[in-house]
């Protein structure tokens, strides 16, 4: 993996460490530990009008814990279950009034049926680990039980042929937040139209994130693909990950209440001969934004499950395109 210590020979400076911490095209400022993003969010948020039972699969996690709150805060039903990689956790982990029960990986299956038989309409929104992705899904399919898939990682190909054979519903996105959406429906429709665009451009993508995150940025990779389109490489491995909270704090720039919980993103082209450059950036702060958006999920999929609608694998650009957008 790349260091910043060592960057490729096309990297150098770092675009975050070229324009310093204050510098004119620092990363954007993020609501402070004063006026925090989530109360704004879910303040203006009107309570939805269907409920439905909801389990949320990694309460022990920081985004688990995210979407139960923002999922009560809608009204939403909340399963007093959920699940962990580890036997014998003998946890309860208390959500918005709620005493949330954790099994270990042998009652899931046992348990996860009997929420079937008594919450017939349940949806499961799954934020798990990226070596959980897989089993978790096949689990849920073969109990033919709704998904929402937000954890990132796992083997891609493995997970939407779980779907497509069993049959089962499932939305799956590494990005829940609808505006950083938003932006990569917008990256699609330009690779689509005009592919091959910027052969020749060398692409420098930067990620940082909180020192747990286990993996490579999803949203990165799926941007990445849409720049590969037109005509950039990128080599995943070539990704810059940072996950240093001093870097966060000098390099990056993420506000300090902040290197527990945010998602930077940097995309820097440039032509080959150096004369034009360009650039994106997506700089969250937070959870509330992927919260919110995975409870509109849940309700997206909920829908299409009641109304039995033949596709069943959705993504997040299928909530934008039916007009929920706020
Ligand atoms: N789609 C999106 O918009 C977003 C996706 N994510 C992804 O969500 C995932 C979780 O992120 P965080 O909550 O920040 O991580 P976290 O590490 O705080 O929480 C994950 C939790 O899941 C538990 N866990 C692991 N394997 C499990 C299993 N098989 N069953 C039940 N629980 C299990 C872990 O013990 C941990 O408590 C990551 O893959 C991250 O990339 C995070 C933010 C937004
Ligand atoms: O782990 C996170 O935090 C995030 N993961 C998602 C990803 O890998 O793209 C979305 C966002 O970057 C936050």
């Amino acid at each position: 993996m790349l260091s910043l210590r060592a960057p490729p020979r096309t990297f150098s400076p770092a675009p975050w460490r070229r324009r310093g911490r204050h510098g004119r095209f620092a990363a954007p400022r993020c609501a402070s530990a004063a006026a925090p993003a989530a109360t704004l969010e879910t303040a203006s948020s009107p309570p939805a009008s269907l409920s439905f039972p909801i389990l949320v699969n990694g309460c022990t996690g920081k985004m688990g814990v995210s979407v139960a709150e923002a999922a009560t805060k809608r009204g939403l039903h909340l399963v007093p279950v959920s699940f962990s990689s580890r036997e014998n956790l003998d946890k309860t982990v208390q959500i918005g009034g709620t005493d949330i029960e954790i099994y270990g990986p042998s009652a899931r299956e046992d348990v996860l049926s009997s929420v079937i038989d008594e919450y017939p309409d349940v949806v499961v929104v799954d934020y798990t680990a990226p070596d959980s992705v897989n089993s978790n899904a096949e689990l849920y399919c073969n109990l033919g039980v709704p998904f929402v898939m937000g954890t990132t990682g796992g083997n891609k190909q493995l997970l939407y042929k779980a779907v497509q054979d069993s049959n089962n519903y499932a939305l799956i996105s590494p990005q829940m937040g609808k505006q950083v959406v938003a932006l990569l429906a917008a990256m699609e429709t330009i690779a689509e139209r005009f592919p091959g665009a910027y052969s020749g451009y060398r692409l420098e993508v930067l990620e940082s994130h909180q020192a747990g995150k286990l993996d490579t940025s999803g949203t990165a990779k799926d941007m990445i693909a849409c720049f590969e389109k037109l005509g950039m490489s990128c080599d995943m491995d070539r990704i810059v990950k940072i996950r240093d909270p001093e870097q966060q704090l000098y390099m990056v720039g993420v506000p300090e209440e902040h290197i527990g919980g945010h998602a930077f993103h940097l995309y820097h082209m440039t032509s080959p001969d150096d004369s034009v450059s360009l650039e994106i950036q997506h700089n969250v702060c937070g959870r509330s934004i992927y919260a919110e958006g995975s409870v509109d999920a849940a309700v997206f999929l909920y829908k299409k499950v009641q109304s039995m609608d033949p596709k069943r694998i959705y993504n997040m650009i299928d909530v934008l395109e039916a007009g929920d957008m706020r």
